[in-house]
């Protein structure tokens, strides 16, 4: 895993309250074996609806990343995964929330895709089709680019 955590500022002309607790998030980054890699829209009423992201959610109290990312993944786009590895972490100040986000790379996975909340759904290549991404999502696009570029 790498330990450095890249903070983003979703919204920096948005002010924010002080001391606001840090929401960890779950989030699988979901690797075919030809390299292609799934990214889903959030779902009507959540927000940033539409956005594109990598599939996850929230950890629920007492879930390590890797139980929260099984049981978000089962949920939200009915997959159940195998090995996670936790790739990268960061933190991103939205107006809603602080969240940190533990991206985990998996390329492991049984049962058939779908969409459990009305998401849409992609398999990607860099540079991806797909918009709007998801400010906190972005980075991620450059690391993969990061990775095949050595
Ligand atoms: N899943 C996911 N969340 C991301 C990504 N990038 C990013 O900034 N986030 C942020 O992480 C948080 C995830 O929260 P969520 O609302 O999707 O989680 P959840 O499904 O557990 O929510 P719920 O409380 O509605 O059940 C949101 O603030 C979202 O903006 C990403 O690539 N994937």
């Amino acid at each position: 895993m790498n330990a450095q955590v890249l903070v983003v500022d979703a919204d920096p002309g948005d002010p924010r309250p002080a001391d606001r607790p840090i929401v960890d998030v779950a989030v699988g980054v979901l690797i075919a074996p030809d390299g292609a890699f799934l990214l889903t829209t959030r779902p009507p009423g959540k927000v940033y609806a539409g956005y594109w992201e990598f599939p996850g959610g929230k950890l629920e109290a007492g879930e390590t990343v890797e139980q929260a990312l099984r049981r978000e993944l089962q949920e939200e786009i009915g997959l159940t995964i195998g090995a996670v590895h936790i790739w990268k972490v960061s933190l991103v100040d939205y107006p809603h929330g602080l969240v940190r986000l533990h991206f985990c790379k998996v390329r492991d996975w049984t049962g058939d895709l779908q969409m459990h909340e009305g998401q849409q759904f992609g398999w990607q290549h860099l540079p991806v089709s797909c918009t709007p991404v998801l400010a906190g999502t972005i980075p991620v696009l450059e690391w993969l680019a990061a990775e095949q570029a050595n």
